[in-house]
């Protein structure tokens, strides 16, 4: 996709049903997971966006044959992985442009023992470390270096052996790779601490379906009994939540009414409860969210009557990557709410767009902003702006779809990245979007 911009006309209804693509961050861990087999891994529902595209090229050059078998389903096989590759410039450039290709790190070290990788890429949100990572690394035994001049991570290991690790924090990617690493150690390895997202759940049970011997997905406690070695699978990845929650905020900013398909509420954690605190009315019709169109909606505050804070945290928190969206969703809504981006420090700088198209925020520091809804009393107006990330790319196009007049948004391969064809699902609602 050459394109760098999206025209929007604001301020028409949308309405229809929509589908959710397959789990960005999900896909990025379980991707990564075939290279821990040499037999054949089939996973369905792989979203396509860049980030996942660019990590199944990734596997390609490093020797994976890569089917593809329809839209959104691929079969993999890492029968001749060519662990050469690493050393060269085409995977220093490659693997530095996703963040997803860190993980790849785990499984080359279980099946060959070293593996390398540049400072991953992602997005520009504060600082993103990888200590959880090589703290669970050499805690099975592995030694790790840093070259400050390439920017290259690299650890290697004759055997590993299953320890007690207790994680410095709940990294997700960090959690997935010692995982990763610890399925073919030697002995049990408990990770304590672990992240409990979904998306940790699902691979999990995809490793147990490859003949690993893991206990306690979807807890922060993992037992992990080593085997000899990993079989094929079949994979179906859920859908994905944060483009749920999007599509929520989109609804509910638009005034539109909405139906989002097959939404796995049972894996969605706090994510409806949390718009619901914002007022927006939501049914769950089977597996699907039914939003009405609503002009208005009313913030809840506190039983004690204080303000509404909604701040983010490691599942089963709320997840950090919906608050922009929350944020913007809470623009139109009677009432105040403080939001607390507590997990990135710079996650929250896109709120002067907002502030620009007339919305009534103070950013008090770089992790705390308080919007005071308008009661959909003064309309959003459209204004040229550029999107810094993925999160709030997307909350900036709910804020064109919304405002009165054209938008444009730059950088939208920034949106790209993670929502799968966004504007095109977006016209077929009737939205007015143009990509150029
Ligand atoms: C490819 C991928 O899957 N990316 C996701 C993954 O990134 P990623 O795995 O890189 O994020 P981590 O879970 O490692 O940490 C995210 C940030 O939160 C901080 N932190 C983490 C745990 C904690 O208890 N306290 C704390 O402050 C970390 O220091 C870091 O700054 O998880 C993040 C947190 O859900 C999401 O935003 C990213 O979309
Ligand atoms: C921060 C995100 O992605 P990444 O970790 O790939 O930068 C995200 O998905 O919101």
């Amino acid at each position: 996709m050459e394109s760098k911009a999206f025209i929007v006309e604001g301020g028409h209804k949308l309405s229809g049903e929509i589908t959710p693509q397959g789990a960005k961050n999900e896909a990025l861990q379980i991707l990564c997971a075939v290279l821990l087999t040499e037999e054949k891994v089939t996973i369905h529902n792989i979203p396509n966006i860049i980030d996942v595209m660019k990590l199944i090229e990734i596997l390609g050059d490093l020797g994976v044959k890569v089917n593809k078998l329809d839209e959104g389903s691929y079969e993999f096989t890492a029968d001749a992985v060519d662990i050469h590759y690493l050393e060269s410039d085409e995977f220093a450039q490659k693997a530095a442009k996703l963040r997803g290709s860190i993980m790849v790190l785990g499984p080359l070290l279980a099946r060959f023992g070293f593996a390398k990788v540049p400072k991953p890429g992602g997005d520009k949100i504060g600082r993103r470390r990888l200590d959880t990572h090589f703290l669970g690394f050499t805690k099975l035994g592995a030694s790790f270096n840093y070259d400050d001049r390439s920017s290259f991570y690299s650890i290697d290991a004759k055997n590993l052996e299953g320890k007690y690790i207790l994680l410095d924090e709940p990294s997700v990617t960090g959690t997935a790779n010692v995982i990763m690493a610890a399925v073919m150690a030697k002995g049990k390895t408990t990770i304590y601490n672990a992240a409990c997202e979904p998306y940790i759940k699902q691979l999990c049970r995809m490793l147990n379906r490859m003949g690993a011997n893991i206990q306690g997905a979807g807890s922060n406690l993992l037992e992990i009994e080593g085997v000899e070695r990993l079989g094929g699978t079949t994979h179906t990845m859920l859908p994905d939540m944060i483009e749920i929650g999007s599509f929520i905020g989109l609804a509910a900013m638009t005034g539109s009414e909405l139906t989002i398909k097959d939404c796995r509420i049972d894996e969605l954690g706090q994510i409806p409860g949390v718009f619901q605190k914002l007022g927006i009315q939501m049914e769950f019709r089977g597996d699907d969210i039914y939003i009405p169109a609503q002009e208005n909606y009313k913030m809840e505050r506190f039983i004690d009557g204080s303000i509404l804070n909604i701040a983010d945290g490691p599942w089963p928190m709320f997840t950090p990557d919906l608050l922009s969206i929350v944020l913007v969703a809470s623009i139109k809504a009677k009432g105040t709410v403080m939001i607390h981006q507590k997990m990135f420090e710079s996650r929250l700088f896109f709120v002067d767009k907002l502030i620009d198209m007339g919305a009534q925020i103070i950013l008090s520091d770089p992790h705390r902003a308080t919007v005071i809804g308008s009661n959909n009393e003064r309309p959003l107006r459209g204004i040229s702006m550029t999107s810094p990330d993925i999160r709030a790319g997307v909350a900036l196009l709910i804020a064109a779809l919304s405002a009165e007049g054209k938008s444009t948004i730059y950088n939208i391969e920034q949106i790209d990245r993670g929502y799968q064809f966004i504007d095109e699902r977006l016209r077929a609602l009737g939205a007015k979007i143009e990509r150029v």
